[in-house]
């Protein structure tokens, strides 16, 4: 704990704990006082005649007992607060001075007076005021300039020069203006004056060598919480006081505990001191309980902090040098009340407070009996100073070196009898616990201070160093004996002689003296030169380190410089690119901007021109649709009409029945006949029905049921050509054969036609083959078209892309490809072309009739070793409407001549009979009924 930063001034020699006994004024004379003072050392406490009193929760008799307590002093009331200062603190103060630690704290129960004992009050002050006083009047004339001694943080200072000091001190006086919240502890320093204490003490053992400051810090430890009651009160958004932080406690180098983080505040005078004493009081938690209405509820540290320094050789500055420097502490601590909580009867947050109180001083008293134990046995069990604050904080006191004074302060009013009991009990107990005395503080002697031993005295007390006389006396005189009765010559020759050899002795003596003074003076003087020689060794070796360290701080300096340069260097050209990227990043937002506001004109734009084309576009439709539509009429008044023309030849071949026929061939061409034309027409009628079902136009509809009741009368009359046929049953097999034929192929027709009529609800887009369909084909003979034209792409299972042009028209031609694309597009990407692997494009024109014409063509897609796609068109697909009225006359003819070059033989027996123009006329009917969406497919390679 020493305060000395160079601790090489350790002694084993130890003093026990000091305790003294103060006896306050009883509150009522009248009452009998339960403290008697016996003499300087000794008291008696006695509980009163004829009670009871209670120890330790066990009542006595109060007749039988009566307790003796030795103290180091005993002070009864009538003691002034001076006398108790000088016997007491005062020569706390003088080893403040040398540099050695103290320890001195009132202790006892609730308004006994410790606070009184401590600070005391303007009129009588106590301790703390005394102390101060007593110090800044011993270092007056020493006193360091303000802000030289700079604390470290760490519990240590270290020295500024006199320039720097004055700066801050210059920064300090405004910074209170700044910061009002900041409390101008200096200014209030003039309000504190205290009257009586005229001490005026002077400590002798003060360095002219050396220069001083004074620094107080002052906490307090509440609920076992360390706070600094001189930091700046901080401030809430509401500009209140915020509620303060509580400190740690740490060790510093020296072993000396101390409040991290404290304040301490550098003072001047005893009233600046006093001052700032008196601004931390204020924030002092002080509660009320029944006891005492101004009881103190925390401990209370004010700690003096003397720092010295030695001046330099030319005592005008101080010396730089840490290890030079000396801080000597003087904590003076004012204990809250010991009394038990149930006499307080505090209840919430007074209860904890007590609590608390009792917890800290009740760990002090073990930890204080703990050291006894071990200083007796001389053992070295831990003694627990971290279980409270108090204790750890007075740990370096303990453990350390330093003097500890205690005062029990004892009120002797009779009810106070037991805590009295308490207090003195522990108060013996302190005493014998003993602590390490240390070394006052030998600072550091300049050469220059050197001084010779006093220069040698003459007998009347004058020094003779200046004027030293060697002569022994007057010269002699002329001496003749020129006559025998001369009797004054030879006397005074004797006595003169005399006188010489008289002075000669003396200055035998002195000259003795000198030579011993000399040799001390000499002996001295190289037992200090040896001494200045080890001082100088010792600084040339700590000048050898600092050089070292200096050419290390040196060379980390100037790596720190290139490093800096570099640093400096890269955040240029990062500033740089900083500024360039900024100034891409504004273009780009000017240009995005910019293109932003292009890109919503355009959009309006677009807008506009799809506006504008849908509505051109709908009205294009609209007139197309009216123009089919009458097309739709004019076709279905063709059919009617082709209708009525096969009804009435059919009514007239009636007429004709009767060619014979042989009977067996007539029974089996009737039976051919019946089963196709039933099959045909339940057929038609089932899949019509389905397929009326699933069509979506009404004009699709009439048209099927035209077709139905077409197929009907087509059925009627193969019926009626067969029993014509049945007829002719006298006719030769040929010619059976030959009718038979021309049925098949009537009925092959009349399935044709259904066949495309499937085909064209097949590509409307609808399900509508099913299994009834399936059915009605499976009593085809074969297909009308070759399968392969038909089916040879349309119907593959291939992943097939589409490509169909916006300007694609619809058509309605009924027959479409049973292509089912797996992706419809306007345009085609080359991604969409590799997706797929075959490839429809959709191209339409205008035939020589005025009919739209659609061409599929199609291609199969390749991917080729470049890694892009080919499309190579296999095949054409065109879909193409015809007029009936305008193609009547050709498709009569073509049809005649398909008909003549399919079959010949068929051809001559139209020629030879009648009743085939019956078939050609159904053939021609159904032919026009198929031309309707007549479908040419052409295969091209
Ligand atoms: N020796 C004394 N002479 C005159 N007055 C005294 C003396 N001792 C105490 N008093 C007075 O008694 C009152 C209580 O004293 P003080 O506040 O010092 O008690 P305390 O022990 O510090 O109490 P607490 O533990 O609550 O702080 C004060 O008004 C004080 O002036």
């Amino acid at each position: 704990m020493p305060r000395k930063l160079n601790s090489r001034h350790i002694t084993p020699v130890t003093d026990p704990v000091e305790v003294c006994a103060r006896i306050r004024n009883k509150s009522n004379n009248k009452e009998e006082s339960c403290i008697k003072v016996i003499n300087d050392t000794t008291i008696h406490l006695t509980p009163g005649d004829s009670k009871l009193f209670m120890v330790n929760n066990i009542y006595f008799l109060s007749s039988y007992q009566q307790t003796e307590c030795q103290f180091s002093r005993v002070f009864d009331s009538n003691v002034s607060q001076k006398r108790l200062f000088d016997c007491v603190a005062q020569t706390m103060v003088d080893d403040l001075v040398r540099g050695k630690n103290g320890l001195l704290f009132t202790y006892g129960v609730t308004s006994s007076g410790k606070t009184y004992t401590m600070t005391g009050s303007l009129e009588e002050p106590g301790f703390l005021p005394r102390c101060l006083d007593m110090l800044f009047n011993s270092i007056t004339a020493v006193q360091a300039s303000k802000y030289v001694f700079v604390p470290d943080g760490m519990n240590g200072f270290h020295v500024q020069s006199e320039a720097d000091a004055l700066l801050e001190k210059q920064e300090r006086d405004i910074l209170p203006q700044l910061t009002p919240k900041t409390p101008n502890k200096i200014e209030s320093a003039a309000t504190f004056s205290f009257r009586n204490i005229n001490v005026h003490y002077k400590e002798k053992n003060i360095n002219p060598e050396c220069r001083y400051s004074v620094f107080v810090s002052y906490v307090e430890i509440y609920n076992d919480y360390v706070y600094d009651l001189l930091g700046d009160v901080q401030l809430d958004p509401f500009n209140r006081p915020k509620p303060p932080q509580s400190k740690r406690l740490r060790e510093d180098k020296n072993k000396n505990m101390f409040v991290y983080g404290v304040s301490q505040v550098e003072v001047a005078s005893t009233e600046e001191a006093f001052a700032a004493f008196q601004q931390g009081q204020e924030r002092r938690r002080i509660a009320h309980t029944q006891l005492n209405a101004e009881s103190s509820r925390s401990h209370s540290i004010l700690n003096i902090r003397l720092v010295q320094a030695p001046l330099d050789p030319l005592g005008e500055d101080l010396l730089q040098e840490r290890s030079l420097i000396c801080a000597s502490q003087l904590s003076l601590v004012d204990l809250a009340g010991s009394e038990r909580m149930a006499r307080t009867g505090a209840g919430g947050e007074r209860s904890r407070e007590a609590g608390n109180i009792n917890s800290s001083l009740m760990t002090l008293r073990r930890c204080l009996e703990q050291l006894r134990e071990n200083q007796k046995n001389g053992s070295s069990d831990m003694v627990k100073y971290r279980n409270s604050k108090l204790t750890h904080l007075f740990k370096s006191y303990f453990e350390g070196h330093g003097k500890v004074k205690m005062v029990v302060c004892l009120n002797p009013n009779m009810a106070e009898y037991d805590e009295n009991i308490h207090v003195v009990q522990f108060a013996e107990m302190a005493q014998q616990v003993e602590v390490a005395r240390s070394e006052d503080f030998k600072s550091f002697t300049p050469p220059t201070t050197l001084h010779p031993s006093p220069p040698p005295q003459t007998d009347d007390g004058e020094s003779d160093w200046e004027s030293p006389d060697y002569s022994l006396g007057q010269p002699f005189p002329n001496l003749e004996v020129m006559d025998y009765a001369d009797n004054e010559t030879v006397p005074g020759l004797i006595s003169m002689l005399e006188h010489r050899i008289g002075r000669m002795n003396a200055i035998k003596k002195r000259v003795s003296r000198y030579g011993e003074i000399f040799r001390s003076n000499l002996s001295s003087c190289t037992q200090h030169e040896q001494s200045v020689q080890q001082q100088l060794k010792d600084c040339e070796a700590d000048l050898a380190n600092k050089t070292k360290e200096l050419n290390k701080l040196d060379r980390q300096v100037k790596k720190l410089e290139s490093k800096n340069q570099v640093l400096t260097r890269t955040t240029q050209v990062f500033e740089k690119e900083k500024k360039q990227l900024q100034d891409q990043l504004s273009d780009a937002e000017a240009m995005l901007k910019s293109s932003q506001s292009d890109s919503r004109r355009l959009e309006m734009k677009m807008k506009g021109a799809v506006a504008n084309t849908k509505a051109h576009v709908e009205k294009e439709c609209e007139k197309r649709v009216r123009t089919v539509q009458t097309e739709m009429q004019e076709k279905m008044w063709v059919k009617d009409e082709r209708l009525r023309q096969l009804k009435n030849i059919i009514s007239t071949g009636g007429g004709r029945e009767g060619r014979p026929t042989a009977a067996r061939s007539r029974s089996d061409n009737r039976m051919v006949s019946r089963s196709v034309s039933r099959s045909v027409s339940s057929s038609v009628s089932s899949s019509v029905s389905r397929m009326v079902s699933g069509m979506v136009s009404s004009s699709v509809s009439t048209m099927v049921n035209r077709m139905v009741s077409r197929a009907v009368s087509v059925s009627v009359a193969v019926s009626r050509a067969s029993e014509f046929e049945d007829s002719m049953s006298g006719g030769d097999v040929m010619h059976r054969m030959t009718t038979r034929s021309r049925v098949r192929s009537v009925v092959s027709s009349i399935e044709d036609s259904f066949i495309l009529e499937q085909e064209n609800q097949r590509t409307l887009g609808s399900e509508y083959v099913n299994k009834a369909d399936e059915d009605l084909f499976r009593h085809r003979p074969g297909p009308p078209v070759a399968t392969k034209h038909r089916r040879s792409c349309s119907a593959s299972h291939s992943n097939w892309l589409a490509h169909l042009p916006s300007s694609t028209v619809q058509t309605e031609t009924i027959l479409q490809p049973a292509i089912r694309p797996n992706k419809v597009v306007n345009v085609p990407s080359p991604k969409d072309v590799a997706g797929a692997s075959k490839y429809l494009l959709t191209h339409q024109r205008e035939d020589g009739t005025g009919e739209i014409e659609t061409q599929l063509v199609k291609g199969e897609v390749f991917h080729t070793r470049s890694g892009g796609q080919q499309v190579q068109f296999v095949d054409i697909e065109t879909l193409k409407q015809h007029d009936p009225q305008k193609n009547e006359k050709k498709s009569i003819t073509s049809r005649r001549k398909r008909r003549s070059e399919t079959s010949i033989e068929e051809a001559s027996v139209d020629e030879q009979s009648s009743w085939t123009d019956v078939e050609t006329r159904c053939a021609y009917g159904i032919g026009n009924t198929n031309n309707v969406a007549a479908v040419t497919n052409k295969r091209k390679k």
